[in-house]
């Protein structure tokens, strides 16, 4: 056991060491059946501590998990700024700190924001796979920002989608973003117009009251609802929450900070593990909703990877 001091991996690092959020699957697949699996799974993942900062629209997020089945040990932190006075600034920031499992020394800081980012579209693609309609076309992303992103590569890369539908409150948003990636994207000048029709639906937005209404979701589509992730805080309506079949990464944090659960009163179907596992049915010709509000062990796994792709070529 080394008493040798921390190593720090910068963005940059974390980008090329980890350059696309699909080789985090197998590992993320297997994470999520052993959260869901309790006790047996060997994850210890307490609920997330969320500290308000009221007085700049701000929340500190402290996600500690431990992972048996990887010998990993890691604490991320997180903020994210509701009310920014900066608009350019990012409103997610995050730093993950790795520890020796064996003894509690630290021995890696990693920037935890690129992490973020690709852990959370990659289980959104691993929900998407077993909940979309078999025969999807139509990919809608609402919202433009950094989860945009990261969604869009991995979902273009993973599925063949015929169209791809962009829309953004700030229009300019949602072009800069069209423009940047390289494949072909509609930008909608409404929400509507990019849902109506759409097979497969993606929101990662900053809102806080529902910009994704049932009555514009085609039957059978799948949702991947990622933003809201505050117990007041809305992205999907009532109607789309209870007339769909909704999955969660963590029943215990939907329960406890999902406003679009909580204030829709929908009844939770199963965690994403449990269908992972076939112990729950995927029931992909229904409306599914999957309510995704990032899970620590997600963020265990990316650093792991990360981490051990860094001693690989030290
Ligand atoms: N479930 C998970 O594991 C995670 C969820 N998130 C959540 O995903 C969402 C997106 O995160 P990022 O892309 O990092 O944020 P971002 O700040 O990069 O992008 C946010 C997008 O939402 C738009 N927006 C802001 N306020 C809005 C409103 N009232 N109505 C409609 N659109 C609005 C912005 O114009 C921008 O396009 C956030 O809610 C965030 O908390 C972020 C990380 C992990
Ligand atoms: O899992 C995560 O890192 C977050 N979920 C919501 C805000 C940040």
């Amino acid at each position: 056991m080394s008493s040798e001091p921390p190593v720090f991996i910068s963005a940059a690092e974390v980008e090329r060491l980890l350059p696309r959020a699909s080789l985090l699957l197998p590992g993320l697949e297997a994470a999520l059946c052993n959260f869901s699996a309790g006790a047996a799974g060997g994850v210890e993942q307490p609920l997330r501590a969320v500290v308000p900062v009221r007085p700049h629209g701000g929340f500190l997020g402290v996600m500690p998990a431990y992972s048996a089945a990887d010998d990993a040990l890691t604490t991320k932190l997180v903020t994210f700024y509701e009310h920014r006075g900066d608009s350019a600034a990012p409103s997610h920031r995050a730093t993950v700190l790795l520890f020796d499992p064996r003894c509690g020394s630290l021995r890696a800081v990693l920037d935890g924001t690129v992490i973020t980012a690709k852990r959370t579209a990659a289980v959104s693609a691993i929900a998407t796979k077993l909940l979309m309609p078999r025969s999807a076309e139509v990919l809608c992303i609402l919202g433009a920002g950094v989860q945009a992103r990261s969604h869009y590569e991995i979902f273009t890369e993973l599925f063949p989608f015929t169209e791809v539908r962009l829309w953004s409150r700030t229009e300019q948003h949602a072009l800069r973003l069209a423009s940047s990636v390289g494949g072909a994207v509609r930008v909608c000048g409404t929400a509507r117009e990019a849902v109506v029709g759409a097979d497969v639906i993606v929101t990662v937005t900053m809102a806080t009251t529902p910009i994704l209404f049932g009555e514009w979701v085609k039957p059978g589509a799948h949702v991947n609802a990622v933003g809201a992730s505050r117990p007041d805080w809305r992205e999907l309506d009532d109607v789309l929450m209870k007339s769909s079949v909704l999955v969660v990464d963590s029943r215990e944090a939907a329960l406890a900070e999902s406003g679009d659960v909580i204030l829709s009163g929908a009844e939770i179907f199963a965690e994403l593990g449990e269908v992972l596992k076939g112990t729950k049915p995927a029931l992909p010709e229904k409306t599914t909703v999957f309510k995704s509000l990032g899970m620590a062990v997600e963020d265990t796994i990316a650093a792991k990877f990360v981490y051990d792709a860094w001693s690989a070529g030290n």
